[in-house]
């Protein structure tokens, strides 16, 4: 694959401008080149919060109104320079930027209601997201009913043979979704296939095609997931009626010995309740990827040997740089030819009557 570094400096004056964060540097050569030709792309490279604030005003006042503010994820950043709110983006967002794109299924870093009663469109990057984050959740299950954690520790130190904890048969075991969007969808085929029972909790009940396909899924109220649930796995976005929805109360009413995964949001789950759960015996294991604090982790879930720990690297393969940047770009794409990127979160509230035409930046 070529890795391409955009020109800060094309030529063209009439073509929109374009500002990103990071250079897309994973995209296919060609790819980039034909978007090239639509757009002039600016680059800064991010930094911390009030250092990025400050490029991007400095950008602003230099070249005057972009279209377009697009931020690639880095490996080599280990922080993000967010929240992305007014003081981020409020320069780009007052010159007259219509859309911010983002790599990353999530978007609880970003001030939604700021963007979108400034008719500003937000967009993500679920398609890339999303199987990653299932194929983890998938591994994290099967290690949290074998409990290999405990296990490898074992081996490591020499403990031969100790099967006070017995593996879970996976066959056996019903695992509680909680939020049926693409992840769930996925992590319901991915554990239907390991011979799981699904049942699960969301918004709306999916067509029965879907619940054919998944074994008979069954759609259960949030009480019944509590108590029905061998493993329960959370899939759902991070909003004020989802913070803390696993918690003392919750806890107390799921069946003994349950398996708690989370791949979403840490603070959907209230981490002092669960470090309590998980030293009484009634969350037998947990295995999670996000943390309520991070980048802090509870100290009683490193000291707990029952716990699988993973740093917010779900999604972290070889290829999401490149699958991620590519569906950062086509919605910049999709936004210049029809006035509306391809995974909006958001109905900017000025444009909602507007027809999508008279949007376009594109013929
Ligand atoms: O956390 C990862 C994502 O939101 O894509």
């Amino acid at each position: 694959m070529t890795r391409t570094p955009i020109s800060s400096a094309n030529e063209a004056i009439l073509k929109p401008k374009v500002l990103t964060m990071n250079n897309p540097s994973y995209v296919e050569k060609e790819y980039l080149g034909r978007l090239q030709e639509l757009v002039e792309f600016h680059v800064l490279e991010q930094d911390g919060h009030e250092a990025t604030a400050q490029k991007i005003k400095d950008a602003v006042e230099k070249n005057g109104s972009f279209v377009a503010f697009l931020v690639f994820m880095e490996w080599k950043h280990k922080e993000r320079p967010f929240p992305l709110n007014e003081n981020l983006v409020g320069s780009l967002v007052d010159s007259g930027c219509d859309l911010i794109a983002c790599g990353g299924a999530g978007f609880d870093w970003a001030d939604i209601p700021y963007l979108t009663s400034h008719g500003v469109y937000y967009a993500n990057t679920p398609d890339s997201a999303a199987v990653r984050t299932a194929d983890s959740t998938a591994m994290m299950i099967l290690q949290a009913l074998s409990g290999s954690s405990e296990r490898e520790a074992d081996a490591r130190a020499g403990r031969w043979l100790n099967f006070d904890k017995l593996a879970k048969d996976v066959r056996r075991s019903t695992v509680g979704i909680i939020g049926m969007g693409n992840i769930g969808k996925l992590v319901a085929q991915h554990m239907h296939h390991f011979g799981m029972k699904i049942i699960y909790y969301n918004r709306s009940r999916l067509p029965s095609s879907d619940e054919e396909q998944f074994g008979k899924a069954e759609y259960v109220s949030f009480e019944e997931i509590l108590v029905r649930s061998d493993v329960l796995t959370i899939h759902t976005p991070l909003n004020e009626s989802t913070r803390h929805l696993l918690n003392r109360s919750t806890f107390a009413r799921m069946r003994d010995g349950i398996i708690i995964v989370n791949t979403s949001r840490g603070p959907v789950i209230e981490e002092d309740a669960l470090v309590e759960a998980l030293e009484s015996g009634k969350v037998l294991r947990a295995a999670l990827d996000v943390y309520e604090f991070e980048p802090k982790i509870h100290p009683g879930l490193i000291k707990a040997l029952n716990t699988t720990l993973l740093p917010h690297s779900a999604v972290a393969n070889a290829t999401i740089l490149q699958d991620q940047q590519t569906e950062v770009l086509a919605n910049l794409e999709a936004f210049l030819k029809t006035g509306k990127p391809n995974s909006p979160v958001n109905t900017p509230v000025s444009r909602g009557e507007e027809s999508s035409a008279g949007r376009c930046h594109i013929a």
